[in-house]
């Protein structure tokens, strides 16, 4: 008889993968390597930032109290004697009417407390004039006034991002303390696939999920280590799954977790003696979604069918190897939309349609079974239909999980 499996909440799933990760340690690496890795220290402003006054113009860094009662009647004018940009020092110290042509990013002179912009004077070499008077510190950007020394700026467990290692090189972070990535393998197992450059036979695929997932990875920034394909044969899936769970910390396979003849993992994980957190979970696709966990490392066991592989990948893999990564932020971002076409018959389970989402639209990106491949190339979303009683119309109101986004959020609510 076949077995009956019990089916999970898709919250309670995630809850259960979530919880078994553990976060890896860390290493630091050289910064022009840390794009894309989650920062494993906290930034702290080493210093003020900018470090010194400095103009924000080109233009003449003057003396504010020397232009009291400038107009446009009574010009007043001041003496250039010296001329800097960004990077120089100049050693003149200002006295009255005085004043030091200087450009954007230079040290203020000693003395000096404002800055009249070219466009404020009219210059005439050796001298300019101004008509209005300025403001102890206007145009002067001030010391500290982006960041001051000591302030935390950033907390660890963000994605280190462009702006991020500006801030890193800004305070001579030349290496970063980053959380340390899991060695991930992908395994595609069916005895049907065909490797990408190979023709089509009659009943064979070839293998979309593999390359997939290797890219959903390296989305997150993580490199995977390929075990290929194996057919559906136990003792030779035994082998290399158990290799391979050796050899990483999370193993990702695709196909054979169903209850069909030739659906070898559950008997493979039993063999294992790994702990099967669940094998069917209240949604569709991925409803066979299983995950497993031997010796503290997980076993991912994936559908077979593209739509419910994607799936169970962006829902479970993904949260759970950004905990381990030291993350904060690991569930997908999730937004509310108009619905775009009818789904009137009701579904027991949790549906995930891939979607394309425009900002106030979720419009399904086609074909949406469990099976297929070309709606998954449409999408950058997932509406989210929860199991029940009711159809859902279009123009409702629906949730939608936001695919591909840099970094997402840290509670996961559904
Ligand atoms: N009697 C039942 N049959 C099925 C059930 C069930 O509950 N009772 N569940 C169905 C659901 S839901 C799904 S989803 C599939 C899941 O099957 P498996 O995860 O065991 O995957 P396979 O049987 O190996 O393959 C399913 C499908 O996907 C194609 N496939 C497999 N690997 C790849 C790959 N790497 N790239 C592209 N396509 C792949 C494979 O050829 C099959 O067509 O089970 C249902 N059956
Ligand atoms: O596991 Mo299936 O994907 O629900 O069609
Ligand atoms: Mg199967």
């Amino acid at each position: 008889m076949v077995e009956q499996r019990k089916p999970i909440p898709v919250s309670q799933a995630v809850e259960q993968v979530v919880e078994q990760a553990h976060p890896l340690g860390t290493e630091t690496v050289a910064l022009e390597d840390s794009y894309g890795r989650i920062l494993a220290e906290p930034i702290k402003a080493a210093h003020d930032v900018p470090p010194f006054n400095r103009s924000p113009y080109d233009g003449f860094a003057l003396r504010s109290a020397d232009t009291a009662g400038a107009s446009g009647e009574r010009r007043v004018r001041f003496e250039v004697i010296d001329h800097i940009g960004a990077g120089e020092v100049s050693g003149k110290s200002l006295t009255s009417h005085t004043a030091v042509r200087i450009m954007t990013g230079a040290l203020l002179p000693e003395g000096a407390d404002a800055v009249a912009m070219f466009e404020q004077t009219v210059d005439s070499g050796d001298s300019f004039t101004i008509r209005k008077p300025f403001e102890p510190m206007e145009n002067v950007s001030l010391q500290g006034e982006d960041a001051k020394q000591g302030e935390t700026i950033i907390d660890s467990g963000g994605l280190i991002h462009p702006g991020t290692i500006a801030l890193l090189a800004t305070f001579g972070y030349a290496r970063v303390a980053v959380s340390k990535q899991p060695v991930v393998g992908i395994l595609s197992t069916g005895t049907e696939l065909l490797d990408v450059s190979e023709p089509l036979s009659p009943g064979k695929i070839r293998n979309s999920n593999g390359p997939m997932i290797a890219a959903q990875l390296r989305r997150m920034g993580i490199h995977c280590k390929l075990y290929g394909m194996s057919e559906d044969r136990l003792e030779e899936s035994f082998a290399v799954v158990k290799k391979a769970a050796e050899e990483t910390d999370c193993l990702i396979t695709t196909g054979g977790v169903s209850v069909g003849d030739f659906d070898f993992l559950p008997a493979i994980y039993e063999r294992l003696g790994a702990k099967v957190l669940f094998n069917k979970v209240a949604m569709r696709p991925g409803s066979v979604t299983t995950v497993a966990v031997a010796n503290g490392r997980y076993l991912f066991g994936l559908s077979g069918n593209p739509s419910a592989c994607f799936t169970g990948f962006e829902l479970f893999v993904r949260p759970a190897l950004l905990k381990m990564m030291g993350a904060e932020k690991i569930y997908l971002p999730k937004t509310t939309a108009i619905l775009k076409e009818d789904f009137t018959k009701a579904n027991p389970f949790t549906r995930f349609i891939r979607a394309t989402y425009d900002g106030t639209y979720a419009t399904p990106a086609g074909f949406n079974k469990s099976n297929a491949v070309s709606s998954i190339a449409r999408g950058n979303a997932l509406i989210v239909l929860p199991g029940g009683t009711r159809g859902f119309s279009a123009g409702d109101s629906v949730d939608v999980l936001l695919l591909g986004v840099e970094e997402g959020v840290q509670q996961w609510q559904l």
